[in-house]
């Protein structure tokens, strides 16, 4: 069964522009797959109907056996607890710690504080800020501050993570450690992962992942990628 399903869905905002006409297309659960396309394709509108930041004009959204068409706004926290967000947008608070900031999304969760400290200590260490992680994040790069993004996106360990463009801006260097996190992530928590991207040269990087291309709203295709990880990876 797929974990996450689109079927015909078309998003037509309130000014009258057409975002998506009839997109369906699935993917499974521990799957990368990258969505292509051009500024204004529809990127963002498709990863918003699933963080439910908007609803579908016509269509079906199936989250993990789930219709989301009929998720209450009273049970959109709970979904956003199984989900990691790394969207354009992102909001870190400057004048607090790079630790304050990369444990909100456990606040919800209410975890001992331990385990909380651990979590941190694992994801900071990988992301190679755990040196950093009582400075503000103002005193961030901006290569760590998008690294923070992706840690605090990962931490609470959601089964599937949306990320717009998460590697804008960002030398090849950042980029890659940027792709190979989320890929690791995915393959070890056999977590689902929906990148957006204008381009399809990040995306050949990682092995059996899946690009899907979009245009002007539509789906105009899709395809598979056979790379293997360490030519691409270096460690
Ligand atoms: N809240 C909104 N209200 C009205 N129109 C919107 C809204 N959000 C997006 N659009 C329009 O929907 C279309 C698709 O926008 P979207 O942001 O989904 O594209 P995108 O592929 O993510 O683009 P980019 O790569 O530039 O971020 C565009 O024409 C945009 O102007």
């Amino acid at each position: 069964m797929s974990f996450l399903l689109f079927e015909k869905v078309s998003k037509v905002y309130r000014n009258g522009v057409r975002a998506l006409h009839e997109v369906s297309f699935e993917i499974q659960e521990g799957e990368m797959v990258f969505l292509i396309g051009p500024t204004g394709a529809g990127k963002t509108s498709l990863l918003k109907l699933v963080t439910l930041e908007e609803r579908p004009t016509s269509g079906e959204i199936w989250l993990d056996g789930c219709c989301l068409n009929h998720l209450g706004d009273h049970r959109i926290p709970i979904l956003r607890r199984n989900l990691g967000i790394v969207f354009q947008d992102q909001v870190v608070v400057p004048y607090r710690s790079v630790y304050e900031n990369l444990i909100v999304p456990l606040e919800v969760l209410r975890l001992p504080r331990k385990v909380v400290y651990l979590l941190a200590k694992d994801i900071l260490s990988s992301l190679g800020l755990w040196h950093k992680r009582q400075h503000l994040v103002s005193e961030l790069s901006g290569g760590e501050r998008q690294k923070l993004c992706i840690g605090r996106a990962l931490i609470h360990r959601p089964r599937i993570v949306l990320a717009d463009e998460p590697t804008k801006n960002l030398d090849s260097e950042t980029s890659r450690f940027v792709l190979r996190m989320l890929y690791e992530y995915s393959l070890e928590h056999r977590a689902t992962v929906l990148v957006a991207t204008h381009t399809h040269r990040l995306a050949r990087l990682v092995p059996d992942s899946r690009c899907v291309f979009i245009k002007e709203g539509r789906i105009v295709g899709i395809t598979r990628n056979h790379t293997s990880m360490e030519s691409k990876f270096p460690s």
